[in-house]
């Protein structure tokens, strides 16, 4: 068990970037909130300037090589005739272990079995399998050891649910993102991204230029925007610190570190009151729990109950408050007590923050050593905004800035592994170049879907590793593929972005099948009004070489200590 927290590292949620990197001007104040989440920082590595290939993992050493044996011992060939990774269980102290994982499934395929310490997983970076485990056998799969870690903070919400809670909870909830609530965000976003970007100017009002970390202020305002729009909160972190930020930031920090402690002390009698971290862990958990309990008291005592039909009829101009925790409140027949409200919040909250926060920088990350693709986003975004407000029909139009986002999702998946565990006997496909007869799973095998691997996969895209935006409007029909039905840009007409159907689940934004995102629209919308922003306002160049950024697993990849960029204003 401990093994298995620890390598589900990637998938956990993620505080703040850190500190300036010597040397530079940075103008941002490094607040302590952000150096104590550096100084507790674990697991980094640097990108390889080339092609962001991933370091290769270590030769194994006594420890590993003890390890492995335990796993054989544990776990033995429980999974039949599956090629076997030896994983090494330092691999888990010195970088992310997805990197890891890529290697192995160029040396040993796109499903093998790892044996990693005292427990062993499976691997999968084939888009047939994954499509298999995400979409056809949804339901013989749960979240395993993910919900393990996730339930102390997010309870009963969707991400860790039960299938029963889950069931319950996904069809009243997927409702409330209904298309005048998209609209509303829309204003929400492009009011909170005004609010970043006035700041910026004000700070390039002197000199023209900025040396400013964008992580940091992207997760800053991914913050404002998911406060607002799931509780009708107003975080104002972009200006301001608070209470409740600092637990935020605080809970998503204690999140990350149990994802990557090989052994789940918090779990034992009494950690709660004696470990200093779990003390402050379980404040910090109050003083968002006290909030949350406090919007839906309000919210209840101001319930205008409605049809689900009749709430997305409103007139979302005129209300005051435009959240998702209204919608979910004045839903007839949907009463749930405060708890299950409390998780559903609680889970949209991460799950809603960092990933957008981590998009957007990736994106910029990329765009910033790309000058002619940066001057082709501009040169759209110039010609699109030009006039009016920014509306969801205007937002349509940015496809370019549409597909940078999507690229920088395929190179930096967010999360880059999809966790599930069987909860009855299974038989994968063998997928691509695997056994032709399958595999067996038995029951509670732990899977991890790599949407790192098979956005990278080499049998899948063509220059995996280069940042192509372009390539998203290029079908890919793949006849020696069996099973797969290629990259077709037309085969999901109406679909807002090329997303899993358009590449027959070589490519998972947004996860796939039932359990896909909620918030895919959101997040999407979200990040294309902030990046076009940014883009209308600004050129970015990186400060310092782009093999400088380390990325770090949490929730999302993110930087070790920032993305420090020099901004400057446009003529
Ligand atoms: C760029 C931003 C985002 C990315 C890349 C992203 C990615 C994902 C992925 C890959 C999953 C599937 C996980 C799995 O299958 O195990 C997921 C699930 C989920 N996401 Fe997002 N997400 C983003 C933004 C959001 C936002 C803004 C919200 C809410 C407002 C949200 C709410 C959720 C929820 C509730 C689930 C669980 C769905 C379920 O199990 O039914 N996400 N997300």
């Amino acid at each position: 068990m401990a093994a298995t927290a620890s390598t589900a590292a990637t998938l956990l949620p993620r505080p703040v970037a850190g500190s300036p990197r010597p040397g530079s001007a940075a103008s941002a104040p490094t607040t302590p909130r952000r150096r104590r989440l550096l100084a507790l920082r674990c697991q980094s590595t640097s990108v390889d300037k080339e092609q962001q290939q991933p370091p290769k993992p270590k030769q194994r050493n006594l420890l590993d090589n003890a390890s492995n044996l335990l796993t054989n011992f544990l776990s033995g060939d429980s999974v039949g005739t599956m090629p076997v990774a030896e994983g090494a269980v330092t691999d888990l102290f010195g970088k992310p272990l997805f990197f890891s994982l890529y290697y192995w499934f160029l040396e040993h395929g796109s499903v093998y079995k790892l044996a990693f310490g005292p427990k062993s997983f499976v691997v999968v970076s084939d888009p047939i399998v994954a499509r298999h485990i995400l979409r056809e056998n949804a339901f013989c799969y749960d979240k395993g050891v993910l919900a393990e870690i996730l339930k102390p903070i997010m309870g009963k919400g969707l991400i860790p649910a039960d299938l029963d809670t889950w069931k319950q909870r996904r069809k009243v909830i997927t409702p409330g993102f209904h298309a005048l609530f998209i609209e509303a965000m829309v204003r929400i976003f492009t009011k909170c991204s005004e609010r970043t970007i006035s700041k910026l100017e004000q700070l390039t009002a002197s000199e023209g230029q900025v040396v400013m970390d964008l992580e940091a202020e992207f997760s800053n305002l991914a913050l404002d925007i998911i406060g607002l729009g799931v509780f009708n909160f107003d975080f104002d972190s972009v200006t301001k610190e608070s209470p409740v930020i600092k637990a935020v930031y605080g809970t998503l920090f204690e999140a990350e570190h149990r994802s990557t402690f090989y052994i789940p002390y918090w779990n034992l009698p009494f950690t709660k009151w004696i470990v200093p971290r779990q003390r402050k862990f379980h404040s910090d958990l109050k003083v968002i729990n006290d909030c949350l309990d406090y919007l839906i008291k309000n919210a209840k005592e101001t319930r205008q109950e409605a049809d689900v039909e009749k709430l997305q009829q409103r007139d979302y101009t005129s209300l005051k408050d435009v959240s998702l925790l209204r919608f979910l409140v004045d839903m007839r027949g949907a009463d749930v007590d405060d708890r299950q409200l409390r998780d559903d919040l609680m889970t949209m909250l991460i799950a809603g923050h960092e990933t957008t926060a981590a998009v957007l920088t990736w994106s910029v990350f990329l765009l910033a050593q790309s000058p002619t693709k940066m001057r082709k986003a501009q040169a759209e975004v110039d010609s699109v905004l030009s006039n009016g407000a920014i509306t969801v029909e205007s937002l349509k139009k940015l496809e370019y800035i549409k597909l940078i986002i999507l690229e920088a999702l395929r190179l930096y998946p967010q999360p880059p592994l999809l966790i599930r565990r069987s909860l009855q006997p299974d038989k994968l496909p063998g997928g691509y170049n695997g056994a032709k007869e399958g595999y067996e799973i038995p029951t509670g095998t732990d899977i991890f879907v790599s949407a790192y691997n098979l956005h990278r996969s080499p049998y899948f895209w063509d220059r995996p590793n280069e940042f192509e935006p372009e390539r998203f409007s290029v079908p890919k029909k793949e006849e020696s593929i069996e099973g797969w039905s290629g990259f077709d840009p037309g085969r999901s007409p109406g679909a807002m972005y090329p997303n899993e159907i358009i590449a027959d689940f070589a490519f998972l934004p947004f996860g796939g099948g039932p359990r896909k995102c909620v918030g895919d629209q959101f997040a999407l919308l979200e990040s294309t009004v902030a990046l076009s922003l940014l883009l209308q306002k600004f050129d970015v160049e990186l400060r310092g070489s782009p093999d400088e950024v380390e990325m770090v697993t949490g929730a999302t990849i993110h930087t070790k200590n920032g993305l420090w960029c020099r901004l400057r204003r446009r003529t």
